[in-house]
């Protein structure tokens, strides 16, 4: 089938990344849990008998106004909160607000860095993430003394491949800190953290945009929808769209594999610490300590194909049944929470989305088996919904026919390109955007590739240069010295004559000392 061979041209890779990158745009907060209707069963029990089959589902918390100038109706239409910033900005490294961003932070090193684990550190010494200081965490296992880890976003601990992905960039944060520390010694704590931490931002952007984005929509619709940087535009709202986050980039379920495989040095199923099921790798950071590190995970994710979406089993049992969220006490099913979301949020059916990126209304079950790669799916999707304004635009946008060249649906694509590109012109500190970088420091930044970031941080010595396109291991890969390298010395600056200022590090650890002294 076209979908599936489209989709096993690429690596798990291609999840592990935008599952972090989703995370940079979109965090929905949950308010009282409300019963919530069995999908897929045959009774409807619906509020009725909840016991045997309902699922719990807490409803998002509301933003009470939005939108003071624009339409009146528009703005009175209720939308949900977004916990976090949506650009795409490192916020996943470094968290949404100055809380957070404390916590993270080693202040007390006076070196720029992120603070990294106390207790543990991986096989070669490398640094691991620091633990939440909960004491009932959810990520505690057995007689493993392992809590849940702590980054700048709260899923970090969701599944190992996401773990091992935030920990990388914890760990090139803290090398790039180290090296622009030794290359000015003159600045400040302050300077090299938010200067480092400039850096990290544009490289998940160039990441997201050159190597990630054209490979799921395809190049057709990156160059209609989102084409050439043109500098930053204040009129585009660059906020995360509710069809974006709670549709259309959820597509990213259905190419979720039920299995985590962990490799060895050579790309083979390691001897001691095997593949895992994908349920074993939720909230289990104590793997990551106790199982050798995040290599195996990472090697797995490079050296396996990405599972493809069939359009008639979308989502992994693994997600459907064995399912984990956070403060709920059962199994839970991700392909129920995905469409109950989307009514949650009141989202317009998959036909008025089909209209908006301007593609035919389905109006009738041919309409709809041109659209769909099975018939037989489209056939039981409308006698399911009755009619086709009913379906719910997750499961509408998730069976489309991928488009030419792309991963996803043109209905799916368009959403993705549109908010992807506002997520681009209207941040103005895009790093092309003008001041943010010198033409010299773009250069440096545009050699970087993921590749190149596990290499750094990792023991790992072959990669495939396009961490997202697969291919069987020997064949492509490369030694880690091949792969080209930013080179710091862009950021190299002279001492500066004034020397009346006084570094915001300083002014923080002053503050600590003074309570310190009063405590
Ligand atoms: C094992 C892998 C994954 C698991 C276990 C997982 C789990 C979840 C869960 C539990 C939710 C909240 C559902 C709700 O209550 O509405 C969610 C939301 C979401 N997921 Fe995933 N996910 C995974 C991979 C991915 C991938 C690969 C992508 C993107 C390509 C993605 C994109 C999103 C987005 C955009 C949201 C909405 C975020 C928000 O608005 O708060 N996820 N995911």
């Amino acid at each position: 089938m076209e979908r599936t061979r489209r989709w096993k041209q690429m690596r798990r890779c291609s999840h592990l990344f935008p599952w972090c990158s989703g995370h940079h745009i979109r965090l929905t907060r949950e308010r009282s849990p409300v019963p919530s209707l069995k999908l897929g069963g045959n009774k409807f029990f619906f509020p009725f008998d909840c016991a045997q089959s309902c699922l719990p589902f807490n409803r998002s918390l509301p933003a009470c106004f939005n939108g003071f100038g624009r339409d009146i109706l528009q703005a009175m239409q209720q939308q949900q909160m977004n916990a976090i910033t949506s650009f795409i900005d490192g916020s996943v490294v470094y968290g949404s607000g100055p809380k957070v961003n404390n916590l993270l932070r080693d202040l007390c090193g006076l070196n720029g860095k992120l603070t990294v684990n106390e207790h543990f550190k991986d096989p070669k010494g490398r640094p691991y993430l620091p633990f939440e200081e909960s004491l009932q965490s959810v990520c505690l296992h057995g007689e493993e003394n392992v809590a849940c880890f702590r980054a700048g976003d709260s899923r970090v601990n969701e599944g190992l491949p996401l773990t091992s992905l935030h920990l990388l960039w914890l760990r090139q944060h803290n090398q790039i800190a180290e090296t622009l520390k030794h290359l000015n010694g003159h600045w400040n704590a302050e300077t090299i953290y938010e200067e480092t931490r400039k850096i990290i931002g544009a490289l998940h952007q160039i990441i997201t945009m050159r190597d990630y984005v054209p490979k799921i929509i395809g190049k057709e619709f990156f160059d209609n929808y989102i084409g050439p940087y043109g500098g930053y535009d204040p009129t585009v709202d660059p906020s995360a769209s509710n069809v974006f986050a709670t549709a259309a980039f959820r597509f990213g379920h259905a190419t979720i594999s039920p299995v985590v495989r962990r490799l060895n040095a050579s790309y083979q199923e390691h001897e001691s610490f095997p593949s895992l099921k994908l349920h074993e790798t939720f909230f289990s950071p104590w793997r990551i300590i106790k199982e050798g590190g995040i290599d195996p995970i990472v090697r797995g994710a490079l050296g396996t194909q990405a599972a493809a979406p069939h359009s008639n089993k979308l989502l992994t049992d693994e997600l459907t049944e064995r399912l984990i969220v956070l403060s709920i006490p059962q199994d839970m099913d991700l392909a129920s929470l995905n469409l109950q979301r989307g009514r949650d949020h009141g989202l317009p059916g998959y036909n008025d989305w089909r209209d908006f990126c301007g593609l035919e209304r389905i109006r009738t079950l041919e309409d709809f088996k041109q659209v769909v790669s099975d018939a037989s799916v489209a056939e039981r999707i409308l006698q399911l919904y009755k009619h086709p304004d009913n379906i719910d635009i997750w499961l509408g946008g998730l069976v489309e026919t991928f488009s030419p060249g792309s991963r996803t649906g043109p209905m799916f694509s368009c959403l993705i390109a549109k908010q992807m590109k506002a997520l681009r012109d209207g941040d103005r500190f895009w790093w092309e955007a003008d001041g943010m970088f010198s033409q010299e420091q773009r250069d440096e930044l545009l050699k970087v590739s993921l590749s190149k970031i596990i290499c750094e941080n990792t023991d790992i010595t072959e990669v495939p240069p396009d961490a997202f396109i697969f291919g069987k291991y020997p064949s492509g890969y490369v030694s880690c010295n091949n792969l080209p390298a930013m080179n710091l010395e862009a950021w190299r600056e002279e001492k500066s004559e004034d020397t009346n200022i006084i570094p915001k590090a300083e002014l923080i650890i002053d503050k600590t000392k003074e309570g310190d002294k009063q405590g």
